[in-house]
């Protein structure tokens, strides 16, 4: 079995794409009744230029028990078309002793996911029991990115590593988890500038970027300030921008371009920095 970092790199080699699509369904933005036969038709005519795909599972869970039933054979659908792109649940977990374990258990053994997000808030016992498994891994909630995000992670601390953001003491404490090399962070395309903070810290980690699209958050900035050396590691998101481009009967066509759109944007600022696909 290959390692969490192993399958991500080997998914954006296959490729030749950052890009995540993510499957948030809403019915009423939607041109077909069924969130299945939605997330079908986009995961079909993305399946080839994607390295991830990230369902929301709020947007599941507010639908109830059809809701969970959808994302349950979304998943299956996933692993039967696109067997090696990774499958993150954006779950925002966050809990401590037997309910974190209980979490990891609900996300790696019942849904089945290659990486969850995870809420940092509760501190290491939080994001430990999702660390156990070297073919799991994490996406830490670091720097979000919407504006309230500064209320607390912009917050300068004082702590043994020295006075810094919260954002960036958490980017810094991620290194003394990663022992299985599992560990990567959520930080927004919204901020450029803290991404490029980020990044320094953690030259090799898996960064998932979204607020691309929808948040109008800057794309090539993403890719210079996320990506590591070699210009990867970087799993650059978009929800709406992608499976709303259209909302007629054409989405699924208008899906694929708009991520061919994103694909080539990302693929044409590597070439600029001479980290192209080889
Ligand atoms: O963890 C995330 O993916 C996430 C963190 C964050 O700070 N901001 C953020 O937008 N996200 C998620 O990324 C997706 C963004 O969706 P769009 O804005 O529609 O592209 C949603 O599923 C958000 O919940």
């Amino acid at each position: 079995m290959p390692t969490f970092l192993e399958k991500l790199d080997q998914a954006c080699e296959t490729n030749r794409s950052l890009v995540c699509v993510g499957l948030d369904p809403e019915p009423s933005r939607m041109s077909v009744p069924d969130v299945l036969d939605f997330n079908r038709a986009i995961i079909d005519a993305t399946a080839d230029l994607v390295c991830a795909y990230k369902p929301n599972l709020s947007f599941y869970e507010a639908l109830g028990i059809p809701g969970l039933q959808a994302l349950e054979q979304t998943v299956r659908h996933i692993r039967e078309v696109a067997p090696q792109v990774q499958l993150i649940a954006d779950a925002k977990r966050g809990d401590g002793g037997p309910s974190a374990a209980a979490y990891a258990r609900a996300m790696f053994e019942v849904w089945g996911v290659d990486a969850v997000t995870v809420n940092p808030w509760g501190g290491g016992e939080t994001i430990q029991p999702f660390l156990e498994d070297e073919t799991k891994g994490v996406y830490i909630w670091c720097r979000g990115s919407y504006a309230s995000a500064a209320d607390l992670q912009d917050l300068k601390v004082v702590s043994p590593k020295g006075k810094m953001p919260v954002y960036e003491h958490l980017a810094r404490t991620s290194l003394d988890w990663n022992g299985k090399g599992n560990v990567g962070l959520v930080v927004g395309a919204t901020v450029p500038e803290q991404l490029a903070s980020v990044r320094s810290i953690c030259p090799d980690a898996p960064l998932l970027i979204p607020g691309i699209g929808a948040q109008g958050g800057d794309l090539e900035a993403s890719v210079r300030n996320g990506t590591d050396g070699r210009g990867r590691r970087a799993v650059i998101n978009s929800s709406r921008g992608i499976i709303y481009a259209s909302t007629g009967a054409d989405f699924a066509e208008a899906a694929r371009q708009a991520t061919t759109r994103l694909r080539e944007a990302i693929n044409q600022t590597l070439e600029d920095e001479g980290k192209g696909w080889p």
